[in-house]
């Protein structure tokens, strides 16, 4: 297939198209997507805990480092799932099965580095409260 040639009529024109369409992907897969919300909740619960103990901003860019990391790989993972489905049609299939699965592993290695992150970062805080 020559690709070269190829126009692609969807290929986005403007900015603005783009920064649309990239908002409506957010807000499908914030809508389909349980355990994005999950974790776009803790990090709420993380940045208020983050201002109410006054963190330096070292401690703010780590912490805003490792959201950004689970919510991205959610976001993989979604992807990931979806494309899956488009080309098993959600039909059983071994391969699906393990692709899947590992980009969960990939959103929980993520999740648990954030954990330790955040136990490392706040421990020391909460106890100097005590
Ligand atoms: N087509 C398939 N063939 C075989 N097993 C599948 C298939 N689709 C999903 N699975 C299995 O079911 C699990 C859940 O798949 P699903 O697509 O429902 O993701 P999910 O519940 O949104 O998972 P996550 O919690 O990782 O977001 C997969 O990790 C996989 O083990």
């Amino acid at each position: 297939m020559d690709l070269k040639n190829k126009k692609n009529k969807w290929k986005h024109r403007h900015f603005w198209q783009s920064f649309c369409h990239a908002s409506a992907g957010l807000l499908t897969a914030w809508k389909e997507e349980r355990n994005l919300r999950f974790h776009s909740f803790a990090a709420i619960a993380v940045f208020l805990l983050a201002w109410l103990l006054q963190l330096g901003l070292f401690e703010w860019l780590w912490l805003g480092l490792c959201v950004t990391l689970v919510l991205v790989s959610e976001l993989w993972n979604t992807v990931l799932e979806n494309v899956v489905d488009l080309i098993t049609e959600c039909k059983r299939d071994p391969l699906a099965k393990k692709a899947k699965d590992i980009a969960s592993g990939a959103v929980f290695v993520t999740a648990v580095f954030a954990a330790i992150s955040g136990a490392v970062i706040f421990i020391p805080h909460l106890l100097a409260l005590f």
